[in-house]
């Protein structure tokens, strides 16, 4: 360190600020100045001087103020162009390119439009498509009446679609110099089939083409289609299958019947059309009693499980009662749900083959969203639950069960349970309270609404696991539930990594799952899969456990801090995102 012992005290007068012409008055200038004025704290030896000294004095802080003298130097330049031509050249450049894009050849080369045209058809529109390896998108039909072929309907985002020079209606007269006089529509289509490159139409335009005026809407797929199984589908070719839970675009509804769409995970493509919600429920009612009745059999399974007896944790974990939890798996077809809930039997009435979704994110002000876990007996719902809350029980929690059994000297009101006479519970029944609720052993157990609700409004994220049956029940705007589907992994897989697992059930302590009871749980697992799908957020294969857990909370944390598709109903508009 250099000392300026004995150098002036900072004046104002040196304080200029930095020239072009006259660098040293700039920064450098008020840094040396800076320095000279520490020297004589220094040479006092104030506190923490020898610290500030030392970092003025550093190489790096000059070099940067170095750098800033320059700039405010070239500031002050006046900036002129590399050379004065600069602004033809670039118009030139310009021409040169149009030039070049004009003059070339592109294909395929357009057929020259007839030149003898009668005056007659004066009215009508000639209109040339180059085929390639997608459908040309639309649809044609004879019309019942003239017998002349019209275009029944144009699909979005196909090729005649985005020439926009055909609509709905407008009549075919030729295609490739064909007259269409007389002819099925098959025979058009065959035409059509075997021609190549260019396809020429001509037509009578329609006197008002339709305008789409809708607003898109987005719905989640309830049922499966195949337009492949559907007889009744007026364009096989252009039907788009679905799956339960696929969420769709609907671009056009003017068609009562049919409806066109898109899947959003394939917006790009051309729409297809689909049944529209008329006509699927109309299909769901003959389907429906068609079919044999079959009282329903069940999600029964003879595994029954450990209790959970929360291994020296100082934190207490509810809802993992073995009573509470042999109750749901036995008695879910209780009288009671089936009755309620409408959720018992294939006969409860028949649900919208679609549900109107909009994308919903969560604020961090809002409560968190319920997560719901659903799967087979045995697959690991409750110990992934477990393990979740074990990670951050300030963050996670269960609801705390209802029973109506009296409560056991070493329990805690409020703890294990809320015990509650048989009347209020029935009646929190009765009222549309309870999530789900069973019977055990002459007792009644269950999980409220209002317990769910007392985890949220402490601003924690409330884990419960569900039969899917339930489901329904806790589609609520208030409870927003995200639901997880906990999947075994296939046989061989889950021999391997339930060799050391350990059940208990009523009769038996610590019993090892044996092989049918794998099998059980994978058929479980297909069933539930095919019946519930569409209620599924995500859906997490429990092979490997820590690998099923870290999935688990990366999906948690998604359900509540990224967009989500959830139903219309849930979310007013103000709170629905782009
Ligand atoms: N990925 C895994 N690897 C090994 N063992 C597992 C795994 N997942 C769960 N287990 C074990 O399998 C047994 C059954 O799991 P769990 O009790 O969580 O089933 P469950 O799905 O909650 O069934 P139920 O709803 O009938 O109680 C437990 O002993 C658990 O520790």
């Amino acid at each position: 360190i250099q000392s300026d012992k004995g150098a002036d005290p900072l004046d104002k007068k040196n304080m200029k600020p930095s020239t072009a012409t006259n660098p040293e008055n700039g920064f450098s200038q008020i840094l040396r100045l800076v320095l000279r004025e520490l020297n004589l704290f220094y040479s006092r030896d104030v506190n923490g001087v020898c610290l500030l000294y030392d970092l003025l004095h550093s190489p790096w802080l000059r070099a940067l103020l170095k750098v800033y003298d320059c700039l405010q130097e070239f500031k002050e330049k006046k900036l002129v162009p590399a050379t004065t031509h600069a602004q033809a050249l670039s118009c030139e450049a310009l021409l040169s390119a149009h030039d070049t894009v004009a003059q070339k050849d592109f294909e395929p080369l357009l057929p020259p439009l007839p030149d003898n045209i009668p005056e007659s058809e004066e009215a009508m529109r000639i209109v040339c498509l180059v085929k390639n390896q997608q459908p040309l998108g639309a649809t044609i039909k004879r019309h019942e009446m003239t017998g002349d072929i019209l275009v029944a309907r144009v699909i979005h985002g196909g090729l005649a679609e985005r020439s926009g020079l055909l609509y709905a209606g407008d009549k075919l007269v030729e295609v490739n110099g064909v007259s269409v006089e007389g002819l099925d529509p098959e025979q058009v289509i065959h035409i059509l089939a075997m021609s190549r490159g260019t396809i020429m139409f001509k037509v009578v335009p329609v006197s008002a083409p339709p305008v789409n005026s809708q607003k898109m809407v987005y719905v989640r797929a309830m049922m499966e289609y195949w337009p492949q199984e559907d007889p009744t589908i007026p364009c096989m070719d252009a039907g788009l299958p679905f799956q339960k839970g696929d969420i769709l675009q609907i671009v056009d509804q003017n068609d009562t019947l049919w409806w066109q769409a898109r899947k959003i995970s394939d917006l790009g493509t051309c729409a297809g059309l689909i049944p529209s919600n008329h006509l699927l429920k109309r299909k769901q009612r003959e389907f429906w009693w068609s079919q044999p009745y079959q009282p329903h059999t069940g999600l029964q399974s003879t595994i029954y499980k450990e209790e959970f007896v929360g291994s020296g944790q100082k934190f207490f974990i509810a809802g993992f009662r073995r009573s509470m939890r042999l109750c749901r798996r036995k008695s879910h077809l209780g009288p009671l749900r089936a009755g309620l809930c409408g959720a018992g039997g294939p006969r409860s009435a028949l649900g919208a083959p679609y549900e109107e979704v909009v994308r919903f994110q969560r604020r961090p002000s809002d409560r968190h969203r319920l997560v719901v876990l659903v799967g087979p007996s045995g697959v690991g719902v409750n110990e992934l639950r477990r393990q979740l809350i074990e990670l951050n029980p300030k963050h996670f929690q269960s609801a705390v069960p209802h029973t109506t059994r009296s409560k056991k000297s070493y329990e805690m009101d409020g703890r294990e349970y809320h015990y509650v006479s048989k009347e209020t519970f029935e009646s929190l029944v009765y009222s549309h309270r309870m999530l789900e609720y069973g019977e055990y052993k002459g007792h009644l157990y269950g999980t409220s609404v209002d317990a769910v609700q007392t985890v949220l409004d402490e601003g924690k994220i409330c884990v419960m696991d569900l039969e899917p049956q339930g489901i329904q029940v806790a589609r609520t705007q208030e409870l927003k539930p995200y639901v997880i589907f906990i999947k075994p992994s296939n046989m061989s897989c889950m021999k391997q990594s339930r060799k050391n697992a350990k059940i208990i059930t009523d009769y038996f302590v610590d019993m090892k799952f044996k092989d049918e009871d794998l099998q059980e749980m994978e058929d479980l697992a297909q069933k539930m899969e095919a019946q519930f799908r569409q209620f599924f957020d995500h859906v997490i294969v429990n092979d490997n456990l820590q690998d099923a857990c870290a999935q688990l909370l990366s999906a948690v944390r998604k359900a509540q801090e990224e967009p989500q598709w959830v139903p219309a109903t849930w979310v007013s508009l103000d709170t629905a995102s782009g």
